[in-house]
């Protein structure tokens, strides 16, 4: 099945489109990516999205915009997807879309909400959309997220030691596959969240972020700053746990800096590059992870990855590279997945992971120009993700008149 991923993150800047082939093949999920398009938001729709984030009040009327606005960039993101990506034609689109609220009361998910109209999407493809992957999860009593779990947990299940995999996008996520024991995922707190929100605050929104991390490494840390940052209890909460922008903001940050003031600019940066690091650094020792296995944007700044290495001596970091799955890609690859799951009958959760009282089959479908045709439920689920450059779709048989 061809199928393409959809996802705007926490840092809302751009609609990322990841294409791949799947197949299930016995015990293996096999995958052959096509590719990956970064399609950024209008100006607009961006500021729009970025003035309604908690804690801004919002109103219906915005609501129904940013639905319907991001609903078609997310349709223009899936038409590109299946010209250029797909060679003109595909099975399926799988949307993320844009998370507004991920509503958390101690430590319980009550809802959380991803805008983004798949009807959108349907009508400018054809193709059934696979959306609102999370809500299903919530229901069986779990975080709804990390859901790129089941993509880390098939990718890594055969790597010795202690795995795991790392997203560092707005919010960082952890995935930890311990031999004999379940696996884990939760979010260990901001990745660049809040060192993007300083960047916009000190440059009155002229930068989005430290490009390179060349102010965190002019900056130095700040210890009082730190220990003001690192006494939120949401790090000493066990898994699992989710969190997002309602909880790690621009005021979150101001009202930080106004108990522990910091006058230089570079640094607060440094200082909140090192906050990511110790905080992601606490979470994999106290889990005994032995290898990392790095995705997102963070990947891009050397100075956190660094950080990170000398808060983690012995524990060697790669690339998601190397798992097959480019560190810009893997997020809307790993949607592309629990769609391919959901129209197989597998459920896209593991309960450990997310804290659910089941594994559950993910998301609502829109069908597409056509009846919606699902394949006969699968017989087994995966217990591993094979990536390969080689093909791994059967060739259509040659059509026989009668
Ligand atoms: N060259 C770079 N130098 C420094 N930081 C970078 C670079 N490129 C990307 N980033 C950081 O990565 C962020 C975007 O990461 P990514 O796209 O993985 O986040 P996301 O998917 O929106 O978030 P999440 O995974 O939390 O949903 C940017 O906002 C920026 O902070
Ligand atoms: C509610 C929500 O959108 N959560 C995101 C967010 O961004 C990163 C982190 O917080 C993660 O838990 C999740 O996304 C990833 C893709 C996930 O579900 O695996």
């Amino acid at each position: 099945m061809r199928v393409i991923g959809l996802m705007s993150g926490t840092s809302y800047d751009a609609v990322e489109a990841g294409a791949a082939d799947l197949d299930l093949r016995g015990d293996a999920l096999v995958m052959r990516p096509l590719g990956h398009l970064s399609v950024p938001y209008p100006d607009d729709l961006r500021d729009l999205i970025g003035a309604s984030l908690p804690p801004s009040a919002t109103t219906a009327r915005t609501l129904a915009v940013l639905d319907t606005g991001i609903g078609q960039a997310f349709a223009d993101a899936a038409v590109r997807a299946v010209r250029e990506l797909c060679g003109g034609a595909a099975d399926l689109v799988v949307s993320h879309g844009q998370t507004l609220y991920h509503w958390v009361e101690d430590g319980t998910v009550r809802g959380t909400l991803q805008l983004g109209q798949p009807a959108w999407i349907a009508e400018a493809t054809g193709l059934p959309v696979v959306s609102d992957l999370r809500s299903r999860d919530v229901a069986a009593g779990g975080q709804g997220a990390p859901l790129v779990a089941m993509t880390d947990v098939l990718a890594m299940g055969t790597l010795p030691g202690t795995p795991a995999a790392l997203n560092l996008g707005g919010i960082a996520n952890l995935t930890v596959v311990a031999p004999g024991a379940d696996p884990l995922a939760f979010d260990t707190g901001p990745a660049n969240a809040l060192m993007d929100a300083a960047v916009r605050h000190f440059t009155r929104g002229a930068a989005r972020y430290d490009e390179g991390g060349r102010r965190a490494g002019a900056g130095r840390v700040d210890p009082t700053l730190l220990r003001v940052l690192l006494d939120d209890p949401y790090y000493r909460r066990p898994a699992p746990k989710s969190t997002g922008k309602e909880h790690f903001h621009l005021p979150y940050l101001l009202q930080a800096l106004a108990t522990a003031p910091v006058p230089d600019h570079d640094d607060v940066l440094a200082t909140l590059t090192r906050l990511t690091a110790v905080t992601v650094a606490d979470a994999c020792r106290a889990h005994e992870v032995t290898r990392l296995i790095v995705s997102g944007g963070g990947a891009h700044n050397p100075v956190l990855t660094d950080m990170l290495a000398k808060e983690l001596p012995g524990v060697p970091l790669a690339s998601s590279d190397a798992l097959g799955l480019p560190p810009d890609a893997k997020e809307s690859l790993a949607f592309a997945l629990l769609g391919f799951l959901t129209v197989n009958g597998l459920s896209g959760t593991i309960p450990s992971g997310t804290g659910a009282r089941r594994a559950s089959l993910l998301g609502t479908i829109t069908p597409g120009r056509t009846p919606l045709r699902l394949p006969e439920p699968a017989a087994r689920a995966p217990r591993v993700l094979h990536v390969t450059d080689e093909p791994v779709l059967r060739p259509p048989r040659p059509h026989r008149p009668e």
